[in-house]
């Protein structure tokens, strides 16, 4: 199976583990392949902002997932702290508010202001969780209305604030990039190869079918993670994602 085609960095690989060294096994197993790596809570509170430098030292583009939801002032200065690591893309809830994304656009830009060399990363909202179903939105979170629905407001709700774009189910692309335009970034988990186990997940397609709704990256944790060989997992995924580009 071949890297050839464009897909490889637009697959984020979710490093949902217990210690540095579980995942530097896996990294290890995909050495070669130009996907970005996704750290998460999980991760990052085990292993630390020395961990993401060392991907970075690596040659990785990283996607710190933290999801920040707070007062916009302690957003804005946690996303300070996170730019200082030069990660790639980090993400907040939507649910937070306008004037708490917009804290952290300028906790960003404060930091890229103050540090010669670093970039703004990419600063995306989740929207509804890719894990809610309808029923538990309506009769449980207590939102009314289509799961479309709240999504497209929370998208809206980013793009107000100035954000590049927003984390979804892969089956809203479509309307997110009708409403928000096609250079709104979408990030989509909730991705699962046909016959893999949905598990928590509630809003699933495959990752040809994401490919097809036109999303940006797909986000893959444990098709790959738990898979009897996390390499050719990958290069499977990767090989449907450029089938279907
Ligand atoms: O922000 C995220 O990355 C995220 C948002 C969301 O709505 N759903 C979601 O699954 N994720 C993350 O995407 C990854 C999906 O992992 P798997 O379900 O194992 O493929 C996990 O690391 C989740 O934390």
């Amino acid at each position: 199976m071949s890297l050839d085609g464009k897909a490889a960095n637009r697959l984020m690989v979710a490093l949902d583990f217990k210690t540095a060294g579980d995942a530097r096994t896996l990294i290890q197993r995909l050495e070669g392949i130009p996907c970005y790596m996704k750290v998460g809570m999980q991760l990052y509170y085990a292993a630390g902002p020395e961990f993401v430098r060392e991907l970075k030292d690596k040659g990785y583009s990283v996607f710190l997932d933290l999801k920040m939801h707070d007062i916009p002032n302690t957003v804005k200065g946690g996303a300070d702290s996170i730019t200082r690591l030069g990660v790639d893309m980090f993400n907040v809830h939507a649910a937070g508010g306008v004037k708490m994304m917009q804290a952290a656009h300028e906790g960003a830009a404060a930091a890229v202001q103050e540090v010669s060399g670093l970039r703004l990363p990419q600063i995306i909202a989740v929207t509804q969780l890719t894990s809610t179903d309808q029923t538990t939105l309506n009769h449980e979170i207590g939102i009314a209305g289509s799961v479309e629905q709240a999504v497209l407001n929370y998208a809206a709700l980013a793009k107000q604030a100035g954000l590049h774009g927003v984390v979804a189910s892969p089956l809203e692309v479509q309307a997110i990039k009708a409403a928000c335009g096609a250079g709104f970034v979408t990030v989509t988990p909730g991705i699962r190869p046909a016959g893999s186990e949905a598990g928590d997940q509630s809003r699933v397609l495959t990752p040809g079918q994401a490919m097809e709704q036109g999303t940006d990256y797909i986000v893959v944790g444990r098709p790959i993670t738990a898979a009897a060989d996390p390499r050719e997992a990958a290069l499977q995924i990767i090989e449907e994602m450029n089938s279907h580009a």
